[in-house]
């Protein structure tokens, strides 16, 4: 009897838990979910008697030993940076292992032990990265068998507020790991190539270098560069590419306001404030330079160089990083502005949340017409899951079932850019309501 084991249960995770509790079902198996939070397990767990929880810490060795050593899969739902110390585990003890993560350099060298073990690693199988790889290789694929040359290839992503409970003077809130939202971007300088030049935007820079692209029926959004987009050609069979671009998607005035956090240096995440006797308003003047203004809110427009009722000042004065309010937290900039933005952008419970993802490709094909094509997800939250829980969770879920079942059969670290992947998982998502809408036009 197969035994799966989830760790971690936060925010992307209810799809996932409620699909793989009814495959247990139906197919006999077992499962367990597991995270250090308790009220999490209690909560989230409660309409699945059949599923065990466990109060788990992935730090705890014996007990993260005794765990996965009785399971046969492990799909890891906890924070990023904690996935290699799964891995770890799931080698010694000959399991499977899931993620929704980015592929690490400590999982992607263990990609030869993996294989010789009989196991599979598989990575970037939630939204983006996720379904964003499966849907654009489907694409690359169908227009490959075309003959067709892709010329362009430009992928945007966006977990945001749906329209009907935008509320904020942002347009966002926060669907998933705000940590990860708050230190988007400085991972690396993001890279991509546009038109045969090579493109690279440092961190201090990301949120200043945006785009803009529309969808249809919800109009304009934003768009920054979303880590490095150039290994990605190899990955996607398309290593000659002139232009190729993955991006995340923001409402409209995200960037500028949030590249004035970063200019201030509120991302800031290697040392510690003294937040003692501090409010809000007092902490983000200690990051302003000398100036000869008076209020806060003059010193900040001195800095931005715009005047005291430009948008970017309201939006950081509805933040509530101009309140005198006592911090009641001690830690990094990026964690002080953590705990006020969970706040400020807190998903409330009747809330509803949207993904949206759009590819763009430019191909030309033997007979030199040329073709643009626009491939287009919008996904709502329901009563039941955020969209982020149902766009995560439900690759991941699915795959695990395909694997268990034997119809997923790779061995060794992979993403879900090959066909014996991309096919059934995106076929089954499909059934689950999940679906882009495709335009084309011939281009002149
Ligand atoms: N590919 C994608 O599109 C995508 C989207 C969203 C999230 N993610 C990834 O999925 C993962 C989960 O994201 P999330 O939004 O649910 O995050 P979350 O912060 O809401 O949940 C993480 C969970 O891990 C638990 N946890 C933390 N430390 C632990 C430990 N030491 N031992 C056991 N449990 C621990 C926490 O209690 C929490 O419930 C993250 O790695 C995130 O980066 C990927
Ligand atoms: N880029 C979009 C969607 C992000 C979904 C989360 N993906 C994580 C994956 C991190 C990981 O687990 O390795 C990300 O940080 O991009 C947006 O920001 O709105």
């Amino acid at each position: 009897m197969a035994h799966i084991l989830v760790i971690g249960a936060g925010r992307s995770a209810d799809a996932l838990i409620d699909y793989l509790a009814k495959a247990v079902q139906t197919y006999q198996w077992k499962m367990t979910v597991a995270d250090v939070s308790t009220d999490l397990l209690t909560q989230k767990l409660a309409p699945y008697p059949h599923v065990k929880t466990l109060v788990f810490d992935i730090y705890n060795h014996s007990q993260a030993t005794e765990t996965i050593a009785k399971v046969d899969m492990v799909v890891s739902l906890l924070p990023a940076s904690l996935h290699a110390e799964v891995a770890k585990y799931c080698l010694i003890h000959q399991k499977h292992l899931l993620t929704a993560s980015y592929l690490s350099e400590e999982i992607k060298a263990m990609a030869k032990d993996v294989e010789e073990a009989g196991l599979i690693f598989l990575n970037e199988i939630g939204l983006d990265p996720g379904i964003d790889h499966m849907s654009a290789m489907q694409m690359i694929d169908e227009i490959k068998s075309q003959n067709g040359n892709i010329v362009s290839f430009k992928s945007y992503t966006g977990g945001l507020v749906a329209p009907e409970y935008d509320n904020n003077p942002w347009h966002y809130k926060f669907t998933w790991n705000p940590r990860n939202v708050i230190l988007a971007g400085k991972g690396g300088t993001a890279q991509y190539i546009e038109n045969g030049q090579y493109k690279y935007i440092p961190y201090h820079q990301l949120f200043n270098q945006t785009d803009s692209l529309e969808v249809e029926g919800l109009g304009k959004f934003e768009t920054y560069a979303n880590r490095d987009s150039l290994k990605y050609r190899e990955l996607y069979g398309l290593d000659h590419i002139p232009t190729m671009l993955r991006g995340t998607l923001r409402g409209d005035g995200y960037c500028s306001a949030w590249a004035v956090l970063v200019s201030l240096g509120l991302t800031s995440d290697d040392f510690e404030v003294d937040t003692k006797g501090m409010t809000y308003r007092t902490f983000t003047e200690a990051f302003f330079p000398e100036t000869s203004a008076q209020s806060t809110v003059d010193k900040l427009a001195s800095f931005i160089g715009k005047s005291a009722d430009h948008e970017i000042i309201q939006k950081i004065a509805w933040a509530g990083l101009l309140d005198d309010i006592p911090i009641p937290v001690k830690g990094s900039p990026a964690f002080i502005l953590q705990h006020l933005l969970e706040q400020k952008w807190k998903l409330e419970d009747n809330d509803k949340d949207m993904i949206v993802m759009q590819h763009q490709f430019e191909y030309q094909l033997t007979n030199q017409t040329k073709y643009a094509k626009t491939s287009d997800l919008v996904v709502l939250g329901d009563e039941n899951h955020t969209a982020m829980a149902k766009t995560v969770g439900l690759p991941l879920a699915i795959a695990a079932k395909l694997i268990l079942l034997g119809k997923i059969n790779l061995k060794g670290v992979f993403i879900p850019t090959l066909k014996e992947i991309y096919a059934p998982v995106m076929a089954e998502l499909l059934q689950l309501g999940i679906e882009f809408k495709e335009r084309q036009t011939q281009l002149a």
